[in-house]
């Protein structure tokens, strides 16, 4: 069976800043390199001094994309840190384009907020000092503004105030980049200072490495964000992944088995199907007899999690979520509490055996001379 190659029938309208898409049967407005080359970019960028505030997993992404697209970026982050270390070998210059936090803060015309959530809090003031009218403040969630009574994260009215979330972790940002992809972003705008928080954002959005930009707004972002990451992208990937090799493992079936039917074969050969053309494609290069039992079964696994769905979304909604994760984040002991929560899960059957079945593929051999 053939993937069909990609086609431009989906566009309804398009004009030299965007597209407008039918997305089953909802129409949205996409930004792509199309309508914004990133020569448009970097001559609406020309001006700016963009300081990245940050060098955790989005800084670096962002940082080095807008480099390599020729931005004028520095970065700003603590001296002695592993981090700083990181920056400097990544090739950021110490006095150059690498600064201690507030002297990044003060050179910079464009601010984008990369601290933690968490840790956005605690910098708040110095951060709010530096932004004298005309600069923009740019983030990568909705979180520090939708919650601004949790984080008290209030702008001054004179700043542009926008975001662009790369929906996707800021490793696989640069990777992509760098394959010559893009990673998908949302974009939103929380104010308009100077009537330019149009092209100031969408500038950055494809300078730091965006395939396309979608329209969304900043409580729309944080919620959906959230949402996604406890529920199918990570907290309930890996729920649904221990119940089956719990069950499999009860009944008698080795580890390898256990693990081979529920994780590698979803990473390695039936997610990268669905990736490139939706569930029915993969579900239809599958057996009748797979297709039969998936078919018969997808509805009560929907069923059976819609009520934790639920329950997540509203936790998300009411703050209960957010202040969850200020309150532990902001623990100086947070980083070695996290660490000892991922060698639990890294330690656990499941993801050992998950060591030895990833050793075993060929591009993990080692060939002997
Ligand atoms: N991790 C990711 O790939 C994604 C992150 N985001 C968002 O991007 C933003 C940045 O997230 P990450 O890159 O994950 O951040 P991170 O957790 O990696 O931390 C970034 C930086 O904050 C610094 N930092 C921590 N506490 C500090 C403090 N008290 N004072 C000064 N610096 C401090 C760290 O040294 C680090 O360089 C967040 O708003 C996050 O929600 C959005 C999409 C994906
Ligand atoms: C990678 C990403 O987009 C996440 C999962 O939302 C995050 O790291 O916060
Ligand atoms: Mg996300
Ligand atoms: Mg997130």
């Amino acid at each position: 069976m053939k993937s069909p190659k990609p086609v431009k029938s989906h566009i309804i309208k398009q004009n030299k800043t965007m597209a407008k898409l039918n997305f089953g049967g909802t129409e949205e407005n996409v930004v792509t390199r199309d309508e914004f080359p990133l020569s448009k970019a970097q001559e609406v960028l020309k001006d700016e001094v963009v300081a990245v505030i940050g060098y955790g997993v989005q800084g670096p992404g962002q940082a080095l994309n807008q480099k390599d697209n020729g931005i004028n970026v520095i970065v700003g982050q603590r001296k002695g840190t592993k981090t700083w270390d990181k920056a400097v070998s990544d090739g950021f210059v110490p006095g150059e384009t690498l600064f201690e936090i507030e002297e990044a803060l003060e050179k910079g015309t464009v601010i984008c907020y990369l601290l933690s959530d968490a840790a956005q809090i605690a910098l708040w003031p110095t951060v709010k000092k530096h932004l004298t009218p005309g600069k923009a403040l740019y983030f990568s969630h909705g979180f520090g503004i939708t919650f601004n009574e949790q984080t008290g994260i209030v702008p001054p009215a004179d700043v542009d105030v926008f975001l662009v979330a790369p929906k996707g972790s800021g490793t696989s940002l640069r990777r992509m980049f760098l394959q010559g992809r893009g990673l998908n972003s949302s974009y939103a705008i929380f104010q308009d200072a100077t009537g330019k928080a149009f092209e100031r954002v969408i500038s950055l959005g494809i300078a730091v490495g965006s395939g396309y930009l979608f329209e969304t707004n900043f409580k729309k972002e944080v919620f959906s964000d959230l949402t996604g990451e406890r529920g199918t992208l990570m907290g309930c990937i890996q729920g649904i992944f221990a119940a089956q090799y719990d069950v499999l493992r009860a009944n008698g079936h080795s580890p390898s088995e256990a693990f081979n039917e529920t994780v590698e074969e979803l990473t390695q050969s039936l997610m990268p199907l669905v990736a490139e053309n939706g569930m029915d494609w993969m579900y239809a290069n599958c057996s009748t007899t797979a297709q039969r039992g998936a078919l018969d079964w997808w509805k009560k696994f929907r069923d059976a999690t819609k009520p934790v769905f639920e329950e997540l979304y509203k936790s998300v909604a009411t703050g209960k979520e957010s202040q969850r994760s200020i309150d532990l984040n902001s623990q100086p002991d947070y980083r070695e509490k996290l660490d000892a929560e991922l060698k639990e899960l890294r330690e656990s059957e499941i993801w050992q055996a998950g060591k030895t079945v990833r050793s075993l593929r060929p591009e993990n051999q080692v060939v002997e001379a």
